[in-house]
């Protein structure tokens, strides 16, 4: 996903505005397809409608708490007429204080996509204007340099969220054409004015969970392609250990019907080609980390569709403060900044996902040690006779995996348990969803590391049988030889010790871009 290039001609249109946006459509939004703001004249007029209502109220009550007033615990401060119209200035520009990393291109488009899409639920009190500058960036492909770190997800994504606010307004910068550049430069080339933010509109782009819901889309994602490479790599790994298919047998499975545990036994089965149910059988049971693979990737599969659920449901939400109601005229004052959803999500799908690499590093495991392997060289070199004492195979990453594992295990403390007062105790229980988020997508990440270690030895393991005449080529099923075709197609044999970095990096990036088939 870091790696998908939004540069790259993408024809795909999402159309946003009166319609409910998937989590898929934020990924193409990512990886490049352009946006379509609803163009019909009664919707604009809705739209202008909450903008209108926010305008009348100031001009008949001279304040709207909240808006016009100073933010969150300062929302007893008044301020006169005179300088509201310089409060969402304020309100970005103070909140211009983020830390770490900057977001990568994909990942920022996604961000403004998810605020887009709330923004134009037409319940946030902003002009069409503001709606229609965001769709024009998106499709000129500007982003905010938004750096990561600094939300605690409950008062929205404020801090992250000021740098497209920002933008928008001609300060701090963009990222265009895969250079940083001032926004004013990049606006003024590109002949856009720079918007000037009317009184909510400010508030309405940073008190809201975009940036955790966006991230949240991209790791849904890449989350769902794991689980079936995973599913493909158990079924390669038993081959590699000359395993017992009984163990994803259907009437087995008929009897534990979690759907998605369901689901991950019949790819591991298909790519078995095991199609008949053992009377009685002298196989031997395999360890857990096959024999359960089901059961432990079929988690995730499970948590999927609530996972779903939690982030379709944010994405399509008005996660705003207050609630600008133009038709009836109401403004309502709640807490839809709360990212408590996407924390629970987020924490949940990075525990699954951390098992899934545990998962993958116990098969590694096995198949490196000759105590295990059934027959194998150890750490599956191929190097032969007198050849064989100073090479070492996978040795090194297998160590690498060990250490990537752990590093994900690290990760799945949940981040929402962090919850602390802040803000002079106005938000004085916060989600902490971004940081989970953030955490789950560096899971990902690792645990794609992990996948692709995996693959390689997997596809090494099932190579050394076919040469010592243990396994047929042409026994294999048409999923499994097509994997095994593709990955040796990036990879000789490994027989003498070379470094392996440049064809593990180029792994990842086919397993994030999906590159890989994968079971389907
Ligand atoms: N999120 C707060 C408003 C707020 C905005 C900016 C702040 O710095 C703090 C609080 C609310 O809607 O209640």
């Amino acid at each position: 996903m870091n790696n998908a290039n939004p540069s790259t001609p993408n024809e795909e249109i999402v159309h946003v505005g009166r319609r409910i946006l998937s989590l898929e459509q934020v990924v193409a939004i990512a990886e490049g397809a352009s946006v379509s703001l609803c163009k019909e004249a009664d919707y604009r007029e809705y739209i202008q409608k909450g903008a209108r209502f926010i305008d009348s109220l100031l001009h008949e009550e001279g304040v709207v708490y909240g808006v016009t007033t100073g933010y969150g615990d300062s929302c007893t401060v008044n301020v006169g007429l005179d300088l509201v119209h310089e409060l969402p200035l304020h309100l970005s520009r103070f909140h211009g204080c983020g830390m770490g990393e900057i977001l990568s291109v994909p990942q920022a488009r996604a961000v403004m996509a998810c605020r887009l899409n709330s923004l134009a639920i037409g319940k946030s009190g902003v002009s069409y204007e503001l709606l229609e500058r965001i769709e024009t960036l998106l499709n000129l492909n500007v982003v905010p340099a938004i750096p990561e770190e600094g939300s605690v997800g409950a008062s929205g994504d404020l801090t992250p969220l000021s740098y497209l606010a920002a933008i928008l307004v001609g300060e701090r910068d963009v990222i265009y054409q895969g250079q940083r550049r001032p926004a004013i430069e990049v606006l003024q080339q590109l002949d856009l004015a720079p918007l000037k933010l009317r009184p909510k509109e400010g508030l309405a782009l940073m008190n809201g969970t975009a940036v955790m819901t966006a991230l949240a889309c991209l790791a849904y994602h890449r989350a769902d392609y794991l689980c079936r490479l995973a599913s493909r790599i158990t079924a390669m790994a038993s081959l590699t250990l000359k395993g017992n298919s009984n163990h994803f047998d259907e009437l087995l499975f008929a009897v534990k019907p979690h759907p998605g545990q369901n689901q991950v036994a019949s790819w591991i089965r298909e790519d078995l080609n095991h199609h008949e149910h053992p009377r009685n059988s002298d196989r031997l049971q395999d360890r857990y980390s096959i024999r359960c693979a089901p059961h432990i990737i079929g988690v995730l599969a499970d948590a999927q569709p609530f996972l779903r659920q939690f982030i379709e449901t944010e994405l399509n939400s008005a996660n705003d403060n207050p609630i600008v109601d133009g038709e009836g005229e109401h403004i309502l004052h709640g807490g839809h900044f709360y990212g408590g959803h996407i924390a629970f999500a987020m924490d949940a799908m990075k525990n699954a996902v951390a098992n899934i690499a545990d998962l993958l590093d116990r098969q590694m495991a096995l198949v490196m040690d000759t105590k295990f392997n059934n027959g194998l060289p150890a750490n599956l070199s191929a190097a032969r006779g007198e050849r064989r004492p100073i090479n070492h195979g996978f040795k090194a990453v297998q160590i690498g995996v060990s250490a990537w594992t752990a590093e994900a295990l690290k990760l799945t403390m949940p981040a929402s348990v962090f919850s602390r007062s802040t803000e002079c105790h106005n938000q004085d229980k916060v989600s902490m969803g971004t940081i989970a988020a953030r955490d789950c997508l560096r899971v990902l990440q690792l645990t794609e590391q992990v996948g692709a270690a995996s693959l390689l030895a997997m596809t090494q393991g099932i190579r050394l049988r076919i040469i010592a005449g243990e396994l047929q080529q042409d026994s294999l099923t048409a999923s499994v030889a097509q994997t095994l075709h593709q990955v040796s197609a990036d990879c000789d044999l490994l027989t003498e010790d070379r470094p392996l970095e440049a064809l593990l990096r180029n792994t990842v990036a086919k397993i994030q871009q999906r590159q890989w088939e994968v079971c389907r």
